[in-house]
């Protein structure tokens, strides 16, 4: 896991570096850099362009310096020039030191006091390196005004470490002033509220690159924000053991669909399958038999006949997975109220099972302890109130979760898991193709399957949610395919989830 820190956490693990590698500050920040110069010289490798770069006179306009100094002298960018924003009096010592470094070179450098003294741009990039960070509040003033005339201009923007006027944690107000960036080269981490949506306003792309902030530290500061990566999928995957059966891999309860809406329950029920579950029964309307049988015959069926509620013989199901396709009318309620007083274990509640939680409250204490829900953002709200941003919900779920002892998976591009623990996962898998309806069924069922095969909730959680989106990628991304149909996601997991077991046979 890669924590993902606050700006004073940030701050912390900077002054820890340098003082235990060591490494002087000015030499972090060269080696910062160098690291935004890679990446940069990587995405825009036309060293004939014109590149402005605008400087605040904090450490993160030092930065800009620096990359200024290396574009030209090491990297071949003899179009390089930088204008320095003196709103402030105040310069920093590493500010300070480049600027000596770049008047040494042969990059032209000028400076203004007010934004209305600037010119129209010719440059073609714009490196904004004017406040990163070091924010303390929304920007006002020459900031502002600044800002808002970059983004007049609408030119290509590359920012260094945060667009300025962007915070990295806390609640995005939408209105406020930050540069519109096409890239973000950030340091070491990606901020939390890169991951939330708001932060579309700002950025486009992103990428982290290491300056070698001393890991050992940031990973005891112990932070509830956690950046999920490959490297903790393949650590938790369990291997199929020589000499194991279908009991091994448990039996899973998907509990789904009406007439109209079978497809659900058929997404669901076979993404458990292609996931491992042992035995996978799904708990389906008589009007859905032949499809299902059909389907997938590795299936098997509990028949919902009229409105009646099935007899379930509960102590067969290693667990359960219940809502896609369900509906809300009354034999719903009563099924998932007979589901939630009988059945002790955890089990997963999505879709209209969620929508039917939210509409009883009472049922809420039946949940069992270390039961995971899946809500997108309607869902959620619906659950838990209207929020005015992701940030909120973001508190909401930690609240939730430990009040609850259950996990609530929030899905979005980065979907978050919350655990009882109290801590958040963002994921680091999916993309846009996969955005269709019947992708959140599939969810359903991958997490059904690994509870069944006796991964923990938060693992089951984490876990199901990489891989979801790990299959999703390994199709869309080499085939630079628009579109991903749930159904083809599930037909992947087995080869997703071969690969990453290849790479923990092979020690990564
Ligand atoms: N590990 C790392 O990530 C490293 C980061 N580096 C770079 O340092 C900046 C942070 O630098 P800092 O000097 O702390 O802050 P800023 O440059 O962002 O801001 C300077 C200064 O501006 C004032 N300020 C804050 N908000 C406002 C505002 N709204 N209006 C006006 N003035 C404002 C405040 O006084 C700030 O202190 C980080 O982003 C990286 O780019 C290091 O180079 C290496 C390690
Ligand atoms: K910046």
């Amino acid at each position: 896991m890669q924590p993902l820190l606050t700006a004073r956490q940030i701050h912390e693990g900077d002054s820890y570096t340098i003082a235990h590698e060591p490494i002087s500050s000015v030499d972090l920040m060269e080696r910062a850099a160098k690291a935004f110069v890679k990446a940069f010289t990587e995405h825009y490798s036309n060293t004939a362009q014109s590149v402005i770069i605008y400087c605040g006179t904090g450490n993160n306009g030092g930065d800009g310096l620096a990359i200024a100094r290396i574009l030209n002298e090491q990297e071949g960018y003899h179009k390089v020039s930088v204008k320095i924003a003196r709103f402030s009096e105040k310069a920093s010592d590493d500010f300070n030191v480049n600027l000596q470094r770049l008047r040494h070179t042969e990059v032209p450098v000028s400076e203004f006091k007010t934004a209305d003294e600037l010119g129209l741009e010719s440059a073609e990039i714009i490196i904004d390196a004017l406040l990163g960070n070091g924010l303390n509040k929304p920007l006002e003033g020459e900031y502002q005004k600044l800002v808002h005339q970059i983004n007049e201009w609408k030119k290509t923007v590359v920012a260094v470490d945060v667009p300025t006027g962007f915070a990295g944690e806390g609640e995005i107000d939408s209105e406020a002033t930050m540069i519109k960036a096409e890239l973000t080269i950030t340091f070491q981490q990606p901020k939390i509220n890169f991951l939330l949506p708001e932060s579309k306003y700002a950025l486009k792309n992103w990428l982290a690159v290491d300056i070698g902030i001393d890991g050992e530290f940031t990973q005891q500061l112990n932070s509830p924000y956690q950046y999920v990566e490959e490297s903790d999928i393949i650590y938790m995957l369990k291997p199929r053991e020589r000499f194991s059966n279908k009991g091994t891999y448990g039996h899973a309860l998907i509990v789904a669909g009406q007439a109209k809406t079978m497809g659900a329950a058929l997404l669901c029920a076979s993404a458990c399958v292609q996931t491992g579950a042992g035995l996978t029964t799904a708990c389906i309307p008589q009007a859905g038999l032949t499809a299902l049988n059909c389907y997938m015959p590795e299936i098997m069926a509990i028949v919902r006949e009229g409105n009646g509620t099935p007899e379930i013989d509960w102590s067969k199901f290693s667990t359960m997975g219940i809502g896609p396709g369900l509906g809300k009318d009354d034999s719903s309620l009563a099924l998932l109220t007979a589901i939630l007083t009988n059945y002790t274990k955890p089990v997963v509640v999505d879709a209209d099972a969620l929508n039917i939680l939210a509409e009883h409250r009472p049922l809420w204490a039946c949940v069992p302890k270390g039961s995971i829900l899946t809500p997108h953002m309607k869902e959620f709200d619906r659950l838990f109130g209207e929020h005015k941003n992701w940030w909120q919900r973001t508190q909401t779920a930690l609240q939730k979760v430990q009040e609850l002892q259950i996990c609530i998976i929030l899905k979005n591009d980065y979907t978050i898991i919350a655990t009882p623990e109290g801590k958040l996962y963002f994921n680091s898998t999916s993309n846009a193709a996969m955005a269709t309806g019947g992708m959140g069924d599939v969810l359903t069922g991958i997490i059904t399957a690994l509870l069944a095969q006796k991964y923990t909730p938060a693992e089951a959680c984490i876990a199901g949610v990489y891989l979801h989106g790990m299959a999703g990628d390994d199709l869309a991304l080499p085939n630079k395919l628009m579109v991903v149909l749930p159904e083809k996601v599930t037909a992947q997991l087995p080869a997703s989830m071969g690969a990453l077991m290849a790479k923990k046979i092979s020690g990564f």
